[in-house]
């Protein structure tokens, strides 16, 4: 499990364990031994900087970075036979030398450097919110297929593992269709450097969950992460589940505590995988009040992806203003005219500067709240009416930050089923 800890040690642990009562093998989530001393300050975000500017010299140094990968594996590395670029094995007649030392052109790149695979040659390293069965582990297998997920105690901790270089990519859940935005994450969109390189729409289907032999009767509670409690409120109801309810971290774990605690009196609302990891019974499934109840997820990683023009793509960003009136409006003209749609808008408290005094001498003081404004776009940052329409909404603004431009998630509609059934 990765935990935060102090600065002073520096120990990574990350092992498997096996639970003997289940006799399966369940991934421990890591704990890593570090610091946590980021600047969490407003201008830590790169304010009254040109985030376009910043965009485009982020893919700059991807590229160059994948030109500069090719050129160490011309130096010769490890293996004389094959290198790799960008962890993709690479033909040794790739990296022969023409003529007098003189070094091959650079290639150009390819769909396999837009999303580079992890240096270490292995699978990518997906970390997560969640024990083992949390929605966000099968989001990370929706969005990574052969991936390694990676069970982390916190969603700092998985931020913190990919800039750590102990994860490839973090998954982190942004909305949901019943519940809305998960405020807590976009607050830490802001607070770290990531970069938002996919996203996926999952369908959440919850189930009810016991120990073997117990009835829904014998329950006193429910417990489970908030916003699956949110998302089963009338359904707990209408089945008679008129228990007190128990927020804790993730769904997953909810149901590990009622197995590893023999907890009789207690349910956990997560999913059926979670059933099975952990020896517990399913007393209902379909128990979402919505049966079309989907969570969306983003995937973050160190470095931005190209934006591409060959595909639907969307874009986040974030901004803030100082002054003016009208900013908003402004904002959402530049978008409206380039007839660029916007699928999200969302405010936030500004962290760093929450409340604005003004001064009239007629009226005396007044203090507004201050924003943070956080939009997705249907658009590509390779296309120019987006760059556009940034460049006129950075006139408006006193800070402009890209989050990332990457594909929409365009798999097919596949609504979960629509009744709840009772075990
Ligand atoms: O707790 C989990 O399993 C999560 O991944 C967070 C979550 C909770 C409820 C719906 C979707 C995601």
């Amino acid at each position: 499990m990765l935990t935060l800890t102090p600065p002073s040690s520096g120990s990574l642990n990350y092992r498997n364990r096996v639970r003997p009562s289940l006799n399966r093998v369940i991934p421990t989530r890591i704990t890593v031994k570090c610091g946590y001393g980021y600047g969490f300050e407003s201008t830590n975000f790169g304010v009254g900087g040109s985030s376009r500017a910043d965009f485009q010299s982020s893919c700059a140094i991807l590229a160059s970075k994948v030109i500069s990968q090719k050129d160490e594996s011309h130096a010769g590395g490890e293996n004389n036979h094959a290198g790799a670029v960008n962890g993709h094995k690479t033909a040794v007649t790739d990296l022969v030398h023409i003529g007098n030392d003189k070094p091959l052109p650079p290639k150009p790149l390819t769909i396999t450097d837009l999303s580079p695979a992890p240096m270490h040659g292995s699978q990518l390293r997906v970390a997560y919110q969640g024990c083992p069965g949390a929605y966000s582990e099968a989001a990370a297998g929706k969005a990574y297929p052969n991936s390694e997920a990676i069970p982390c105690d916190q969603f700092e901790v998985a931020f913190q593992s990919v800039e750590l270089w102990i994860a490839d990519r973090a998954v982190l859940p942004v909305e949901n269709s019943l519940g809305g935005s998960i405020h807590r994450n976009y607050d830490l969109l802001l607070r770290h450097r990531l970069h938002i390189v996919g996203e996926v729409q999952l369908p959440v289907h919850h189930c009810l969950l016991a120990l073997p032999g117990i009835r829904k009767e014998y329950l006193t509670r429910v417990i489970s992460h908030p916003q699956a409690l949110a998302q089963c409120e009338h359904t707990l109801t209408k089945i008679g589940l008129n228990v007190a309810r128990e927020a804790v971290d993730d769904t997953a774990g909810a149901a590990e505590f009622v197995a590893t605690n023999n907890l009789r009196d207690t349910a956990a609302i997560a999913s059926a995988r979670a059933a099975e990891l952990y020896g517990l019974n399913v007393l209902a499934d379909g128990i979402q009040d919505d049966p079309n109840n989907v969570t969306r997820f983003v995937m973050l990683a160190r470095e931005p992806i190209i934006p591409r023009t060959d595909r639907p793509f969307k874009t986040s960003i974030v901004f803030a203003h100082d002054k003016g009136t009208s900013v908003l409006f402004k904002v959402l003209s530049a978008f409206a005219f380039r007839n660029i749609s916007l699928t999200k808008i969302e405010s936030r408290p500004h962290r760093g500067r929450p409340i604005r005094v003004v001064d009239d001498e007629s009226e005396g003081t007044a203090k507004h709240f201050e924003y943070m404004f956080y939009i997705d776009f249907e658009a590509s940052m390779a296309e120019v009416r987006a760059q556009n329409a940034l460049a006129e909404v950075q006139e408006f603004t006193s800070f402009l930050r890209v989050l990332g431009s990457y594909p929409m998630d365009m798999t097919p509609w596949n609504p979960s089923s629509t009744s709840h059934r009772q075990h």
